[in-house]
Formats: structure tokens, sequence, C-alpha cells
């Protein structure tokens, strides 16, 4: 050890100018005394162009309808997600990613609805495409939104079938895809999706849609307000825990992502968010792909729980996690704070 470092400390009475100096050689505090100069050594930002916004939709009269579990977010019918997107748009986020909220009468075991090209979904991506053509739309392929049982795929007894939900994914992406969807971003974890959705687009004239995959999505506590969002905690039966990945697997993550990838993925994302930070960085370092991460409804909800209890300072909270993010490797984040994060950068100058 350096001799300089085992001197006897000060005493606490001592001050600053009495104290016998450490002689230390480097001192890492002197960079970080002013804000100049903080600035100056910053290794990573946040940035607007980082930001996809996950909005929820809902058919209805009514503008706005607030999601009990995730306060400050709310579903929104057809004629707000288009104001939203315009607002979002002049922000400078780069993409929104729309969720339906399916009406009960609506579900069924197949989730036949998915598959409507006047669903909500498509409605709303033409209605957005038609006013704001400059916003990206990362549009979800799963059932979940529209099985009675909650899933996203379809059933047989207790079984959620791989190829023949993956079937239906196909016939739901086309239809987003026709409706003008921009990146089609399969969250459903069958196996095989990507190449089969991939296969199909380039048949059918799409071969400029992307796809982001959702390739490490693990069977996550944390999705629990999103479920309240679009109505599938009324409807989820069981779990999802023989689709999603174990939140114990980190090897299996690099496995899904190089499947992902040779079945044609443009980006992949990881999923949830904060919890899985160790994902993040060891998928881009290892792949060297444009890698997203989903910071999930239940880390937005801790942090505004918290926040709005006077637990902790939300603004901070939410720009320190994100930064998280960009410094762990991630490209770009999925974040139902994009225009808030939008407001205070564009603030910030
Ligand atoms: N295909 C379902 C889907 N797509 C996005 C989320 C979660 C997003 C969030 O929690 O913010 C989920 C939830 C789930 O798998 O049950
Ligand atoms: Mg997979």
């Amino acid at each position: 050890m350096d001799s300089r470092v085992v001197r006897p400390f000060p005493t606490p009475s001592a001050r600053q100018g009495e104290a016998p100096s450490l002689g230390l050689t480097r001192r890492m505090r002197r960079n970080r005394k002013a804000e100049w100069s903080r600035r100056l050594v910053r290794e990573t930002r946040l940035t607007t162009d980082d930001l996809i916004w996950p909005i929820f939709l809902m058919d209805s009269s009514e503008a706005r309808s607030p999601v009990d579990w995730m306060p400050g977010v709310d579903r929104l019918n057809i004629d707000e997600a288009v104001r939203q997107s315009v607002h979002a748009a002049s922000l400078g986020i780069p993409a929104i990613a729309p969720f339906p909220f399916v009406e009960k009468s609506l579900r069924d075991p197949t989730g036949s609805e998915a598959l409507n090209a006047r669903n909500l979904m498509c409605r709303a991506v033409r209605a957005i495409k038609a006013e704001v053509p400059q916003i990206g739309i990362v549009c979800d392929a799963a059932l979940d939104p529209y099985t009675s049982h909650g899933h996203d795929g379809v059933m047989e007894g207790e079984r959620v079938l791989n190829d023949a939900s993956v079937a239906i994914l196909v016939q739901q992406a086309l239809a987003l895809a026709d409706a003008g969807a921009d990146v089609i971003a399969p969250s459903d974890m069958m196996d095989g999706r990507v190449g089969a959705i991939r296969a199909a687009l380039d048949a059918s004239g799409h071969e400029d849609v992307q796809i982001m995959a959702y390739a490490a999505k693990y069977a996550s506590a944390f999705y629990g307000p999103f479920r309240d969002a679009i109505g599938t905690n009324a409807t989820l039966i069981g779990d999802k825990r023989t689709y999603q990945m174990d939140p114990g697997n980190s090897d299996e993550a690099i496995a899904e992502v190089a499947l992902d990838l040779d079945e044609g993925a443009d980006m992949v994302m990881i999923k949830p968010g904060l919890p899985y930070l160790d994902i993040v960085a060891r998928v881009k370092d290892h792949f060297r792909v444009p890698t997203f991460a989903y910071q999930v409804s239940g880390e937005y909800a801790m942090i505004v729980a918290a926040a709005r209890n006077g637990w902790l300072d939300g603004d901070r909270a939410m720009m320190e996690s994100l930064t998280a993010f960009k410094r762990a490797g991630a490209d770009g984040v999925l974040t139902y704070f994009a225009p808030q994060v939008a407001e205070k950068l564009k603030a910030a100058g």
C-alpha cells in the first residue's frame, strides 16, 4: 500500500487549513469542483434522441382516462393520441410506442381482434401517420391485449402454443405494417417469431419496416401497472414463465439476442430496464448492435409513488435512472417519462 494513505487522519476538530495534508497526487474531487468542470468531464449524456414514448390507446369519446397504477399517465383516445404525437414530434422525440386497451367484448381465446385491419391500433397508426408522418411508430406484436386469457399467444389447455401463436403474430404484424407501422416490436417471446415476421414483411412489400425485438424479456413483477393500463390484470390466467425469461439468467439473454439477430432483428431490447442493466451492458458489449431498454411501468410507478410521498426528488430520479441506461450502453430507452424528459432537456437548452 502507498505510505501516503496510511497517515493518521486529522482530528475531527481540525479545520481544513490546519489539517496535515494527505499529500495526494490524485484528487478525484478536483474535476467535480464546479458545474463547468463536471460538464466537461461527463462521459454519457441523455438526449431527446434517446427517447421512445410508450402511450396507451382507448376507444372512447373521452380524450383521456387515468391509469390508476401509473399516476400521471392517461389512456388516450385516437384524437388525443394524434395531438400527443404532434406534441412529441415538436419536442424532438423520435418515436412513440402505442399499446391498446381493448374492450372486453372484443377479447377472445385466439385474439382475433388483433388481425382486424380496422382495430384501435390500426386506426390510430393511420391517423398518426396522416398527421405526423415524421414521428416513428413502434408497434407491439403480441396477443395479450386481445386474448380473453391475457396471454401473448394462443392456448391449448394450460399451454401457450409456440408455432400456432407465431402464425397469428405474423398476421398481426402485417396488419400493423399495412396501417403504417414503422417498426414491429414483437414482445411475445415465442421462439422463431422474428424470422417468421421478417419473411412475411418482405414477401408483402414491407422490406423497410424495421423489427425491434424484445429479445431478452424477463417474466417480471415490474409489469404490474402496465397490466392495469391495458386491462390484462383482470384477464391474465396464471403467469408468463413458460415463455418469458427467468430473472436469474444472463447467458440465456445472449442466446436469445443472437437468435433474434440471426432471424433479422434490426434492433434488440432488454426488458425490464433498471434491474437488468447488467444484461444491457453485456448485450451491447457482445453484439455492438442498436440496443434498447424498456423502463417498464413498475419502474415508472416506483419513482412516481416515492416522489408523490415526498420520499425522493422525482425529477432527479427520472434523469438519473435514464442516464444510467445510457451509461450501461443502451442506445435508447422506452420510457413513460419521455415528454417530461424532453421538456426538461429543452428548458436546459
Ligand atoms: N406483450 C405484453 C407486454 N408488452 C409490454 C409489456 C410491459 C410494459 C410495461 O410494464 O411497461 C408487456 C407486459 C407483459 O408481458 O405482461
Ligand atoms: Mg427469443
